[in-house]
């Protein structure tokens, strides 16, 4: 059995790719042929997915370019690479708290305005320098909102560096909360973070809850000059908010990942192209993880960092797996036991698990006789609350 991957945008690293190994070809067909995509951040609303395509790997945090339900109805399982780029962008935020601090872009910008010998700089510089006297970040507080991979990371860091660390995520998961140094204070008011804050940095999805989230309201409880950065979502600030409160002088410096001409050629702010998660390393990291999600699910059905479908692992020992998307109403497992059984066919083992409005049942199969199998898919392939029906041969890996 080959798998067609197709790989969307230019971006993908293909280093990464070769965690596909054997039993992938990459970019050989068209989009609509295709049995899954490895992307980046290109938008896929509005799209027309083939009816052939049965994951997306997106090489990457944020999946708000995906529309992730429409997929799922649509029997698309979606993953993401969870952690893949958290370093990079950690380092970016790090670098940005500092460039701030130290009036690095309007001291460039003066400096290089002066004009004369090397001599007479030097006069101008040692003469001019103080108005682009900075402060250092130690001894600072920095409030996080959100502290997830990349939050937890900046969180510990800073700590590190000898700031006072204030961190609000109100559905912060075990597994980072493990990795949240002691000397970083969890905060369940968000006010606290606008409050207290010397710096503060975003690293929320974007999310109905969180778009335009942080605003007026928030930025009227602020300290004067304060340090902000967005490395998230644009969406996820009021723009029109960051601008007045740069005016007034709140906002002290605001450094965003995310183009927009508002924000250009502003004193006080720094754009990046949307750099924080473009490192070599976390290119090769995120292609990697999604070529690995995508690889074992159509290999052996198995389901590793889905934003859309539950996780599912189970080794792969008979002889027939099938797999199946299913809308997650009443009564289906009992159906789909029963359909099992009425064609004499021994369930080895079955696991079912849901996420929203669908999913994703694994029935590993105690039976070798490939007809009964085809006569069982195609019973699967018929029922009103199944959308879509795999089925996985051992021997064909
Ligand atoms: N600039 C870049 O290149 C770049 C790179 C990676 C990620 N990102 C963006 O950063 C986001 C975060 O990335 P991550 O890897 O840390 O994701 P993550 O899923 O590991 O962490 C997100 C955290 O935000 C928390 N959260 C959700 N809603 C919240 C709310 N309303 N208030 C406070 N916390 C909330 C979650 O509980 C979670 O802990 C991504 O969704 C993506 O949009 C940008
Ligand atoms: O969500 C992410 O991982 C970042 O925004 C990076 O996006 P990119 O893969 O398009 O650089």
């Amino acid at each position: 059995m080959v798998y067609n991957i197709k790989t969307i945008g230019n971006n993908i690293d293909p280093l990464g790719l070769q965690a596909f190994g054997e039993g992938f070809v990459i970019d050989a067909v068209k989009e609509d042929e295709a049995d899954a995509f490895v992307c980046r951040a290109q938008n896929f609303h509005d799209y027309q997915f083939g009816k052939n395509l049965l994951a997306i790997g997106r090489a990457g945090a944020g999946f708000n370019n995906i529309p992730v339900e429409q997929c799922a109805s649509e029997g698309i399982v979606v993953f993401n690479a969870p952690g893949g780029n958290a370093n990079a962008v950690k380092e970016q935020v790090l670098c940005m708290m500092i460039f701030g601090s130290r009036n690095l872009k309007p001291a460039n910008k003066w400096l290089t305005s002066q004009k004369g010998t090397d001599r007479e700089i030097d006069l101008a510089v040692e003469k001019g320098k103080k108005a682009f006297a900075g402060s250092e970040i130690r001894g600072k507080t920095l409030g996080i909102i959100g502290l997830g991979n990349i939050g937890s990371r900046v969180a510990n860091d800073a700590a590190n560096l000898g700031m006072k660390v204030l961190g609000y995520d109100p559905y912060i998961s075990v597994e980072r909360a493990w990795d949240i140094s002691h000397d970083v204070k969890r905060v369940t008011n968000l006010d606290d973070i606008f409050e207290e804050a010397d710096y503060i940095t975003i690293h929320t999805p974007l999310t109905e809850e969180t778009k335009e989230m942080y605003g007026y309201d928030n930025f009227s409880k602020m300290k004067k000059g304060v340090i902000l950065m967005n490395f998230a979502r644009d969406e996820i600030t009021d723009k029109s908010a960051v601008l007045d409160y740069i005016a007034n002088g709140t906002i002290q410096f605001f450094a965003t990942d995310f183009g927009s001409e508002q924000f250009y050629h502003q004193e006080h702010i720094f754009v990046s192209p949307h750099l924080g998660g473009s490192t070599q390393e976390a290119s090769l990291n995120c292609t990697r993880m999604a070529a690995r999600s995508i690889q074992a699910y159509l290999q052996t059905g198995e389901i590793i960092n889905s934003v859309n479908f539950p996780n599912v692992r189970q080794e792969l020992k008979v002889p027939y797996r099938i797999t199946l998307i299913n809308k997650n109403v009443p009564n289906v497992v009992a159906q789909i036991s029963v359909a099992v059984s009425d064609k004499n066919i021994n369930i080895s083992n079955i696991i079912n698990r849901s996420k929203g409005d669908f999913a994703y049942t694994l029935i590993d199969l105690d039976e070798q006789n490939e007809s009964k199998i085809q006569a069982l898919v195609e019973h699967f392939e018929n029922s009103e609350n199944i959308v879509r029906v795999r089925v996985i041969k051992k021997w064909s890996l």
